[in-house]
């Protein structure tokens, strides 16, 4: 489903923010990035979602190699790939159902559409009764749980977030936790950047751990890792 092939990612400063690496992500895996800050984790994901473009290699999703996608066609690939961040990213002068509802109307879907879709998705993130709040009313959970919907209410086969639990408490971190497993036990692919150490040990999903821009663990235990050679040259 994702497949990068030798890609690496070094920044115009010189930075180097991915060393040549090999992956592949197949549909319904739940898979964490691990690593200390700067480590590459955001770069990869970013690499995944076309906000960066690599020096070197392929990266392809759904058999479409997005490398070679032109920047108009990037709304396309959103469709495919949903994603959240640590900071919500919500409208802050739309209620939570017209955040919602605002992710469909960018995909031009029908206004029947979205009168049907928007409330089973709030229904599905447990928000059917803060469908009429703005997100300043909202708790920090809360407000996450609105972009997940937000992220998920155009059925993209794949949910990438970025540290989803960043600026949230122990306890609401695995509430959101918990709603990403809920969205992979219904078929979503979904890839987590996170720093959560006790999480990603306790819930015993994939762990891809990034040091210094390169993948030094993974857990993935398949078969079908053989088909890609992991290389780690350095530049
Ligand atoms: N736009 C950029 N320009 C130059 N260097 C960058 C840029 N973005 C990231 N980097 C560098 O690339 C390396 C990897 O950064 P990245 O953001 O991928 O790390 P991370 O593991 O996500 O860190 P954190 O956990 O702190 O978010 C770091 O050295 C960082 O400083």
């Amino acid at each position: 489903m994702i497949y990068l092939n030798n890609v690496s990612k070094t920044y115009p400063n010189g930075t180097v923010g991915i060393k040549p690496t090999s992956l592949s992500i197949e549909k319904g895996e739940f898979v964490f990035i691990t690593g200390n800050s700067g480590s590459g984790k955001s770069t990869l994901l970013k690499l995944m979602l076309k906000e960066v473009e690599p020096t070197h290699g392929k990266i392809s999703i759904n058999g479409r190699e997005i490398t070679k996608l032109k920047r108009r066609q990037v709304p396309y690939l959103r469709r495919d790939v949903a994603v959240v961040f640590q900071d919500f990213r919500l409208l802050p002068n739309k209620t939570v159902y017209e955040n919602v509802a605002f992710a469909m109307q960018v995909v031009q879907a029908s206004s029947k559409e979205i009168r049907r879709a928007v409330p089973v998705v709030l229904g599905l993130v447990g928000l059917a009764k803060k469908a009429r709040c703005y997100p300043h009313e909202l708790s920090g959970g809360e407000q996450q749980r609105t972009a997940i919907a937000r992220a998920i209410v155009n059925n993209s086969p794949i949910l990438i977030a970025d540290e989803p639990t960043g600026n949230l408490d122990p306890s609401t971190s695995w509430e959101i936790m918990n709603l990403l497993l809920d969205i992979n036990m219904r078929g979503v692919t979904v890839i987590v950047a996170t720093h959560e150490r006790e999480m990603v040990n306790l819930l015993k999903k994939r762990e891809i751990e990034v040091s210094n821009g390169i993948i030094v663990k993974d857990t993935y235990e398949g078969g079908y890792h053989d088909e890609v050679e992991y290389r780690e040259v350095s530049l």
